[in-house]
């Protein structure tokens, strides 16, 4: 099956996130903590109160803050695509797993050379967490899985009808915000996300 990821909207507090993810966590990969607007302290703090809600670190990737990441003890790090080199952020903390984002071929092969264990390619749809940016669609992200050998998760305006046609492309999986976040029921749509990286194994199945 393909991987799923969840992203935090920025938008919860820690104690609404928390319960959010809580019920979510058997059927994802990983949950990014993307808190844009906190501070590394602050950010720190939003992550204790998930972790006392049960949340297990080896499912949390933290957004840009490797340092909090390392200190404590999560499963990697994910970078902005002007962040950090990733082969830098490795050798500082050699036991995270280190993702980054990125929004052009060039740069999947750049952060590819630089030791990046997978990346985040987007926004292959339009998605109102990106006013105004056009998809790039499936063509591009298939160029883009093609153009590296690690594994490329599609980001933006995913949702489980979009799941088949990404994974056709050769992406390992998907990367999951408002469609999951902000759902009256979290659970429930996961689960459609989960359905569809199922049923397109059964496609490949029969063919
Ligand atoms: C955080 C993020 N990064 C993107 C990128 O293109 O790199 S798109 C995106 C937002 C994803 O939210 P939704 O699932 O609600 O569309």
């Amino acid at each position: 099956m393909g991987e799923l990821h969840v992203i935090t909207t920025g938008k919860d507090s820690a104690h609404q996130a928390a319960l959010k993810i809580k019920g979510i966590i058997p059927f994802v990969t990983a949950v990014h903590v993307r808190e844009k607007t906190l501070s590394q302290q602050a950010y720190i703090q939003f992550v204790r109160i998930l972790l006392k809600h049960g949340i297990p670190k080896n499912k949390i990737i933290a957004n840009t803050y490797a340092e909090a990441a390392g200190e404590l003890g999560l499963k990697g790090v994910h970078l902005p695509e002007k962040g950090p080199n990733p082969e830098e952020v490795k050798r500082l903390y050699p036991e995270l797993v280190v993702g980054c984002s990125v929004h052009s071929k060039e740069t999947a092969v750049k952060k590819e050379k630089q030791h990046a264990d997978y990346l985040f390619y987007g926004n292959v749809f339009s998605t109102s967490c990106k006013p105004g940016l056009e998809g790039k669609g499936l063509e591009q992200l298939s160029h883009v899985v093609q153009s590296v050998s690690i594994p490329v998760i599609a980001i933006g305006g995913i949702h489980p009808e979009s799941v088949y046609g990404v994974r056709q492309t050769g992406a390992l999986g998907v990367a999951v915000m408002s469609g999951i976040m902000n759902a009256e029921d979290p659970v429930w749509m996961c689960q459609e996300y989960v359905r569809q990286l199922k049923e397109e194994e059964k496609h490949g199945e029969s063919s």
